[in-house]
């Protein structure tokens, strides 16, 4: 071979191998220019030179410095590499080093070696080119086969093994079949992802070593391997395969496309020796390189181990951005919510994903996904661009942190309604009310001649529109039934699933499973085809396609976010903050949000089974003497839980009666006796009070000890004298038990036909709901008592008493119906108790 060939090749061959090609290419010319010389040694050494300089630019450091020579300390680097070139060995010139061997792999193509790691030359390859990527590569993942030395060569990779940037090493041709199988999973995924247009540049590469096939590898799993050889480049996987040569039964090997091709395996010198390495076409012999050092093998890997658990581990802190509440909501929100070996993973609520489903197991951390999620939000968003609804309908305090308590007086001030053990009532409220702002959103895009929120946001500035998020968790209660309140449940979500994206209003529906709710069976699709963020947690089902498996080895902590409704392949598995490991630091955040806050409205709090007192309710402390006054009932199960009230005006049927065996119905009589009173100057009103049902004896003295403390003039009335005692100023007849009307039917009777034009008004209690109606002379004088509260009655009573026989009313604990027939309006209610009064009651079974 003359020099020129010789040159020629080895150029060639260091252009391959290092990618290098423009230093290659200038090398070549250089020399080929001084080809007239005559001094042969001097210029193989001259070439020599050149070509150690050249592959020292090629791969530097990690890459390419024999790793004996690299001080120990030296540490790992932090960026992936340009180069792609590595260094396998040294190549020889007359017995001499001469300059560096590379080989182009990752980013390049592949390294094929027909010895395999039984042979101590190749071993000692294989462990330094480890070494090697390891320390060059931060976001490399591994694939390790090795079917000679059962694990050997590999051992000290096991630290990889525990960082999870390896698997454990496969051994036999069942471990190989898997580590394939794997592979061409995320071959094909990467492949979509680049089909889809895309960037797969930060997905980590993937290499495959394999020390040597295991025994009864055949024909199919050589074509496996030569297929996912000719693919992997592309898709960002690479391998090295060992032993690669004709099997016993001289099955022709199938072609390795991509591939710099290492022998070691020609016959033996004479001497006995082993006959010298040859890479590619490279003519001159290679020593390739021994075992690095154990401790620096031990070090590197231990580091990069730790490096990758660091950066895949992000803390609660790390939620939070530096300055807050410096983003604008105008395209859409997002917030960082975990790492995983590309980087930083975030969550959006914007055109593409404008709703969330969130699935797991119970514990599998969904409400810690959440919290971490709000706290990453409210952080990044002032009060002015994002607002929450918060509802959890799980036994729990899952959002309580986000609201004052005794304890703790600051809230988050983004939240406006936090529902605590919600009932379904207050879910379907809460989502009316979001319908409602959808509508109000819609007119104004329509005045303003805007299609999209955004651009109103521009034509309107001094409209405040925040985007919403409305998080539901344990969603699935709220259908369950398939009853009429799950029914309206069902109309509200496919609204604002629908329409949400247009207008800023976003869901998060979180649950164990999103499959089974009957409610939704003809629905679910077309609902849940506005969720394309899917966010899988251990235990979720039916949340990703069914061939999609990206779930199934989640451990709590981890999460699969996928931002194609859970089509394979489009999604991420990231380790996200334990945001209850960090109540100091949340607290903190929490007052640092509150006393930024410029205003001083406090998140609504509906919890479903609380108690609601009439004394706690604002609305009572601020009532003054006004000439409408108004009965306060209790809380509305609606958005604000406005205070429900029953107003006393001079119209005929001005009356309230409150129905039930319930002995809720004495402290609603009292509450609203007590509101009553605080309306009107003492002296302007009497207070008639007759208590004639059984056990109503404290409730009637408390309030008439409440009456007189306001300076009322407050009468207590016998049986037998109820409706016979004179009235001649202003009064409320306040009647614990009026069933059967102290028999005085008629006198009942004219009461309510004429006391409102007098300014007399009975507020009465009937323990059955017929009763009533027979009192008041039959359902043709349902007009003279216009306000009724349904509490355990049933609902065809109720029907039979106001004439709608449509109510719908299903009584329970803690809830009452407020009717009243001239406003047209029922309300759902928590009636007032006295503290403490429910539990009384359901203890004694009442
Ligand atoms: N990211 C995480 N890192 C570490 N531990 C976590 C993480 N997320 C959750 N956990 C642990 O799991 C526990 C349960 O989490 P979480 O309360 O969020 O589950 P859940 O799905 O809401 O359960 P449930 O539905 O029963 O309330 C937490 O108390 C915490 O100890």
């Amino acid at each position: 071979m003359t020099w020129r060939t010789e040159l020629e090749r080895t150029a060639a061959a260091l252009r391959r191998a290092s990618g290098a090609a423009e230093h290659a290419e200038g090398l070549l010319a250089q020399a080929e220019s001084r080809l007239a010389a005559t001094d042969t040694a001097a210029r193989r050494r001259a070439l020599a030179e050149q070509l150690r300089t050249a592959a020292a630019t090629a791969a530097t450091g990690w890459l390419g410095e024999e790793l004996a020579s690299i001080p120990s300390g030296t540490p790992v680097w932090p960026d992936e590499p340009r180069e792609g070139a590595v260094r396998i060995g040294t190549a020889e010139l007359e017995d001499e080093p001469a300059f560096p061997a590379l080989v182009d792999l990752l980013g390049g193509g592949h390294l094929v070696c027909d010895g395999d790691a039984a042979d101590p030359r190749v071993a000692g390859m294989l462990q330094s080119l480890l070494v090697r990527l390891v320390a060059a590569h931060p976001g490399l993942e591994v694939s390790l086969v090795d079917g000679v030395t059962l694990g050997q060569v590999f051992a000290p990779a096991t630290a990889l093994v525990d960082a999870g940037m390896a698997e454990p090493v496969a051994t036999d041709h069942l471990g190989l079949a898997k580590v394939l199988t794997d592979a061409e999973k995320r071959l094909t995924e990467i492949r979509d992802i680049a089909a889809r247009g895309q960037s797969i540049a930060n997905r980590p590469y993937h290499l495959i070593v394999i020390a040597g096939l295991p025994p009864q590898v055949g024909k199919t799993v050589r074509e496996r391997i030569a297929a996912l050889a000719h693919a992997g480049p592309a898709a960002r996987c690479h391998l090295v395969i060992c032993g690669w040569r004709t099997a016993i039964r001289t099955e022709p090997l199938p072609a390795i496309e991509h591939a710099t091709h290492l022998s070691c395996r020609e016959a033996a010198m004479p001497s006995g020796a082993p006959s010298p390495a040859r890479l590619g076409t490279l003519p001159l012999p290679i020593v390739l390189d021994p075992v690095p050092p154990p401790s620096q093998t031990r070090t590197v890997f231990d580091a990069r181990a730790a490096q990758r658990r660091e950066a895949e581990t992000l803390t609660v802190g790390d939620l939070v951005p530096d300055p807050l509440w410096a983003d604008s909501s105008r395209n859409g929100l997002s917030t960082v919510i975990g790492r995983d070996a590309g980087g930083d993973v975030t969550v959006s609520f914007d055109d593409a994903t404008p709703h969330w489903l969130i699935g797991g197991r119970t514990g599998g951390g969904k409400t810690v996904f959440l919290l971490d999620v709000l706290y990453g939000l409210a952080t990044r968003y002032s009060p002015e661009e994002l607002e929450l609804y918060l509802l959890d309908f799980k036994e729990g305090v899952s959002f309580t942190e986000f609201t004052p308590s005794a304890i703790d007086e600051s809230w988050i001030p983004h939240v406006r309604a936090v529902g605590v053990e919600s009932d379904r009532e207050y879910g379907v409220a809460v989502l009316s009310s979001l319908r409602g702002e959808l509508s109000r959103r819609a007119g104004m895009m329509k005045r303003a001649g805007a299609t999209r929120l955004a651009r109103l946001r521009e034509l309107r500035p001094e409209v405040p529109l925040p985007r919403i998020v409305a998080v539901v968790d344990e969603f699935h209660v709220l259908f369950s039934g398939n009853d009429r309140l799950a029914r309206q449940a069902v109309a509200h979500l496919e609204e604002l699933a629908r329409k949400g994206r247009s207008y800023g209003v976003h869901l998060v529906l979180a649950s164990q499973t999103i499959s089974g709710i009957e409610a939704l069976y003809s629905k679910k699709d077309s609902i849940f085809g506005q969720f394309p963020l899917r966010v899988a947690l251990p235990g979720a089902k039916h949340l990703l396609d069914d061939d999609n498996d990206a779930a199934a080895g989640l451990s709590v902590g981890q999460a699969h976010v996928n931002d194609s409704g859970g089509i394979k392949g489009r999604g991420r598995t990231c380790a996200f903050p334990d945001a209850s490991s960090a109540e100091d630091l949340l607290a903190e955040l929490r007052h640092t949000l509150w006393e930024r806050r410029e205003s001083d409205v406090e998140p609504v709090v509906f919890r479903g089974f609380d108690e609601q007192h009439l004394t706690g309710d604002p609305t009572f402390a601020a009532l003054q003497p006004n000439p409408l006054p108004k009965a306060l009932l209790g809380r509305a199960v609606d958005v604000g839980v406005t205070t429900v009230g029953y107003s006393f005006d001079r119209s005929p049927g001005r009356h309230l009666a409150v129905l039930g065996t319930s002995a809720v119905a004495a402290d609603i009589l009292a509450a609203a006796a007590i509101s009553l009173g605080r309306q009107h100057e003492p002296g302007s009103v009497e207070f008639h009070l007759a208590a004639t049902a059984a056990g109503v004896e404290d409730v009637a003295e408390a309030t008439v000890e409440s009456l007189k403390a306001q300076g009322h003039k407050v009468r207590l009335l016998e049986p037998g004298s109820i409706l016979t005692t004179e009235r001649e100023t202003p009064t409320y007849l306040v009647w614990f038990g009026a069933d059967g009307a102290d028999g005085k039917a008629s006198a009942l009777k004219r009461l309510l036909l004429q006391g409102p034009a007098d300014g007399i008004h009975l507020i009465g209690w009937w323990r059955g709901a017929r009763r009533f109606l027979d009192d008041i002379g039959g359902s043709s004088n349902r007009e003279h008592c216009a306000g009724v509260v349904a509490l355990n009655i049933a609902a065809n009573d109720l029907g039979a008493v106001t004439g709608n026989p449509n109510h719908g009313w299903e009584s329970r604990s803690n809830r009452c119906l407020v009717i009243d027939r001239h406003a047209g309006a029922e309300t759902l209610a928590v009636p007032y108790v006295r503290p403490g009064r429910l539990d009384e009651y359901q203890e004694a079974g009442r």
